[in-house]
């Protein structure tokens, strides 16, 4: 199997050659600033994420968005829980995190209990979801950078946000345009180890 790694370049494209070119430009570029996507570009990035397969149409994603003046509320919030993690803690450094970037998206699994559907596929989807969300953002010229941390996982942050019981949060995506404009993707790994073909049991 041949597996291209990098943007064919130079030659007459086809939209659809176009698009994938423009996918493995795709990266986490960082920092992000003003201005954040429109709300018809928003509205589209959204309509990506349903895109994402998904076993029983449970849609069990949910996109929390962040910004303005909300993002001080997160900021509040993120130094409350860390002072409840370690008092001993500098919690303030946490504040920082909900401020770095005008648009902060959580990244929510609504799971719910299925017979056929169980929960790491309703997982799995959601990651799904969001990765066409961040693809749909890149493809529209803004950046995405997602992460994850002590706040994804801290149950003061959850019930801030407002999180049920069954609602696991995958991380926060920060959205802007990115200001480094000459950053480029690292280069990325060869795809071949990530990939064998299989004839057979024991071919
Ligand atoms: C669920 C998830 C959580 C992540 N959390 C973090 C994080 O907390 N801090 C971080 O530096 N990168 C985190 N990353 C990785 C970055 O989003 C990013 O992919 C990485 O820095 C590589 O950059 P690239 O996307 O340009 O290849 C996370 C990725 C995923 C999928």
């Amino acid at each position: 199997m041949t597996l291209a790694t990098a943007p064919t370049a130079g030659a007459t494209h086809s939209p659809r050659a176009h698009a994938l070119d423009l996918l493995l430009t795709r990266h986490s570029p960082w920092p992000l600033a003003e201005p954040i996507p429109s709300e018809t570009e928003l509205q589209r990035a959204f309509a990506a994420a349903m895109c994402a397969p998904d076993h029983g149409a449970l849609r069990p994603w949910r996109f929390v968005l962040i910004r303005g003046a909300a993002r001080e509320r997160l900021g509040d919030l993120f130094v409350q829980a860390a002072r409840l993690r370690d008092p001993a803690d500098d919690a303030e450094r946490f504040r920082r995190k909900a401020l770095v970037a005008p648009l902060l998206v959580a990244v929510v699994a609504h799971v719910q209990p299925h017979p056929k559907v169980p929960e790491i596929e309703q997982t799995v989807a959601t990651g799904a979801a969001a990765m066409n969300l961040l693809n749909a953002l890149h493809l529209q010229g803004y950046g995405c950078f997602w992460v994850s941390g002590p706040n994804a996982y801290d149950a003061t942050v959850h019930a801030g946000l407002g999180l049920a019981g069954n609602e696991r949060l995958l991380g926060f995506v920060y959205v802007g345009t990115p200001q480094n404009t000459g950053q480029r993707p690292a280069e990325r790994a060869d795809p071949a180890p990530h990939v064998r073909e299989w004839r057979g049991p024991g071919a």
